[in-house]
């Protein structure tokens, strides 16, 4: 029903008075329509000799209002055409869009009005059954009535004082009978929603609120989930423990909750913004690489430069094909890359942009922002144990920006493994046990220890442990060595001098590629492409991957069956930021060449050099054909 019918307006501003007698019309219903059903279920079932079930019934019956509409989209911003404006006292009252603020901007004048609320489950309690409503007969007009649990006091029924019951005149009795065998139970569940990171500014911190789920909305959520909760503010008084001031704190009883993890990620993109993608190809079919150039050019535009570093960041957020191998396990699609660099590299930059061109994204350190870390851990909350959700779960289904990646806590050096492969993480703590999801690009950022030895391993420089570097599929080595050109370009581009004319004919090619227009990209040949590896391409893969399984290195931790999966992950990643659904030579060999910055020994390209020292060529397309021969030679394919 429309948001300003009558029946809505009185729903959305006295729901304790309409939901119960919404659930008490609805349960009614429900006898109505088992007393029907039972009937022709016994004529039939005798008839057709059928061994049917008898038709059930439910004990609790809710009715649920779902709220849909834009002013979700803009939780507690009230956009214009959505801004229903009441005369009431002389004053404008935007009364709709106030119903869906964001879970920062919720105060008491909230309370008692049906909210929309939008956020992410960041802790989910156990399940528990609490004493429902309990029923008393009065001594005196032997009438029974109903007393319903108080949430403020932490859902303690209160005995009654008086009769309820003044007609057809005051009872006043004070002396009642409660009748035991009515004892009813609800299921009964708390978690916390905190507002997105992403609605808010940089650096507002997240506000949260905790929820509670009864009968069938327990368990409908896990930590992670994106959800749109509608229900009634109301307020609790905090556990009295000793020494400490008990105080109201806000609680929202849900009345219906909504996950939108896949809804969220699922974003339109106008015909119009992709016939502008296939333009801009057609215009670079001869010089297919400089046109990828100048999206590469767009990633991160205020540092210069370092195009092995925009090449790896763009395969990492495009990503490759999710898929069952033969033996029936699931391959991840997401690519994961480690930034290892001095200080000053530019690898913070590179972080923040990543998170700017994601849809769903968490920045952490690897210290974590909560005491849950980057995974998930169990707390105690109020006296009861919950569960956090880190940042690995929080982000699930985007991105997670890890920066100082090796100060990450021990516990969380454990369940990272199997959060960055398997993509999950099981937890089993506390009587709380369950799997969450970690479906997440991890984009992790560490300065080595001490000097970089480019003689030692990568293990050694970074103190992480060979299979968690194993995880990642590029691991690029920033170092800060001396080099008086590359220092001179770098202070020009910092100090914006005039740039030189070569460039010049770039900058409308950047002007095509501003941060909004690189998003809906990225989104729309992740959700779009399919590759899969042309003969050619499979070809130059096994024989790489064949000849690093033959060359013993120290980096033997990075030549597994992963490095296989990572060469085709990067290599259909490629495929998709050159707008295409076949996996081809060139994708298969930049694949190789991001694999090779990674290693600090390349198996083929004489000198991969250092990727921060890596710059775009003039002509690109050119420059690729002279490394296809070089490398195919090395492979020996003709
Ligand atoms: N190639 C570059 N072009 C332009 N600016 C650069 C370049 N490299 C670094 N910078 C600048 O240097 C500053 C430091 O960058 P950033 O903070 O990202 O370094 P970092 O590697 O994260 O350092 P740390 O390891 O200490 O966190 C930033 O302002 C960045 O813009
Ligand atoms: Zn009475």
């Amino acid at each position: 029903m429309e948001h300003d019918s009558p029946l809505a307006h009185e729903i959305l501003f006295e729901p304790t008075k309409y939901l119960p007698l919404f659930d008490e019309a609805a349960k009614l219903a429900q006898e109505i329509m088992y007393e029907q059903t039972k009937k022709i279920w016994e004529n039939e079932s005798y008839k057709e000799g059928l061994e049917r079930p008898p038709p059930t019934i439910k004990e609790f019956v809710h009715v649920r209002i779902e709220i849909r509409g834009p002013m979700l989209d803009n939780p507690g911003k009230i956009p214009f055409f959505n801004k229903l404006s009441v005369y009431f006292m002389n004053l404008t009252v935007s009364y709709y869009a106030e119903l869906c603020p964001s879970i920062g901007r919720v105060r008491v004048k909230h309370r008692g009005v049906l909210l929309t609320l939008k956020g992410t489950v960041i802790r989910s309690g156990s399940i528990k059954m609490i004493e429902g409503e309990r029923e008393y007969e009065c001594r005196k007009c032997k009438k029974r009535f109903k007393v319903h649990p108080e949430l403020e006091s932490r859902n303690s029924i209160p005995k009654p004082i008086f009769c309820p019951f003044q007609k057809p005149k005051f009872c006043e009795s004070t002396s009642f009978q409660l009748l035991e065998g009515n004892k009813v139970c609800h299921d009964y569940q708390e978690i916390k929603i905190q507002e997105s990171t992403q609605v808010l500014g940089v650096g507002a911190i997240p506000r949260s609120i905790p929820v509670i789920l009864q009968d069938d909305l327990v368990d409908i959520v896990k930590a992670g989930d994106d959800v749109i909760v509608t229900g009634v503010l109301t307020a609790k008084w905090s556990p009295d423990l000793k020494d400490v001031r008990c105080d109201l704190e806000p609680v929202f009883v849900a009345n219906y909750v909504r996950r939108i993890n896949e809804i969220k990620l699922d974003i339109e993109i106008p015909d119009d913004v992709i016939q502008k993608f296939e333009n801009f190809w057609s215009d670079f079919k001869d010089t297919p690489l400089k046109g990828r150039n100048a999206i590469l050019r767009a990633i991160c535009p205020q540092v210069y430069g370092l195009f092995t570093v925009k090449l790896a960041v763009t395969l990492t957020l495009i990503g490759g094909v999710q898929h069952v191998d033969g033996s029936g396990t699931k391959v991840r699609g997401e690519s994961h890359l480690l930034l290892v660099g001095d200080p000053g590299t530019g690898k913070s930059q590179f972080l923040k942009f990543a998170a700017k061109l994601s849809k769903r994204s968490v920045i952490t350190t690897g210290l974590g922002s909560t005491s849950a870390g980057l995974t998930v851990t169990a707390v105690k909350d109020g006296g009861e144990w919950m569960l956090e959700a880190g940042a690995l779960v929080l982000a699930d289904g985007g991105l997670c920006c890890i920066d100082e990646f090796d100060s990450m806590r021990e516990h969380d050096r454990a369940t990272i493994h199997e959060a960055m492969e398997q993509q999950t993480i099981s937890i089993a703590k506390a009587g709380l046990v369950t799997t969450l999801s970690t479906k997440t690009i991890v984009f992790g950022a560490t300065n080595p220890k001490g000097q970089y030895d480019p003689n030692q391993s990568l293990s050694v420089n970074t103190t992480l442990s060979g299979p968690l570097i194993s995880r990642f599929d590029i691991v690029l080595v920033l170092l800060d060595t001396k080099n008086p050109e590359w220092d001179k370009v770098v202070s020009d581009h910092i100090l914006d001098q005039a740039e030189s004319e070569k460039n010049k004919c770039h900058e409308d090619l950047d002007k095509m590629w501003p941060l909004s227009t690189l998003r809906s990209y990225i989104h729309f040949v992740k959700g779009y492409f399919r590759p899969t590896l042309s003969k050619e391409a499979e070809n130059v893969i096994s024989r790489y991957y064949q000849l690093q399984r033959s060359i013993a290195t120290e980096n033997a931790a990075r030549t597994t069956v992963r490095m296989l999966e990572s060469l085709i992950r990067l290599a259909q990643a490629h495929a998709r930021l050159m707008f295409r659904n076949e996996v081809t030579r060139l994708d298969a060999i930049t694949a190789i060449l991001c694999i090779e910055s990674s290693m600090t020994t390349s198996a083929i390209v004489d000198s991969v050099g250092n990727a921060l020292h890596s710059n775009f060529t003039h002509n690109p397309d050119q420059e690729y054909a002279k490394q296809e021969e070089q490398i195919l030679k090395k492979l020996k394919i003709s």
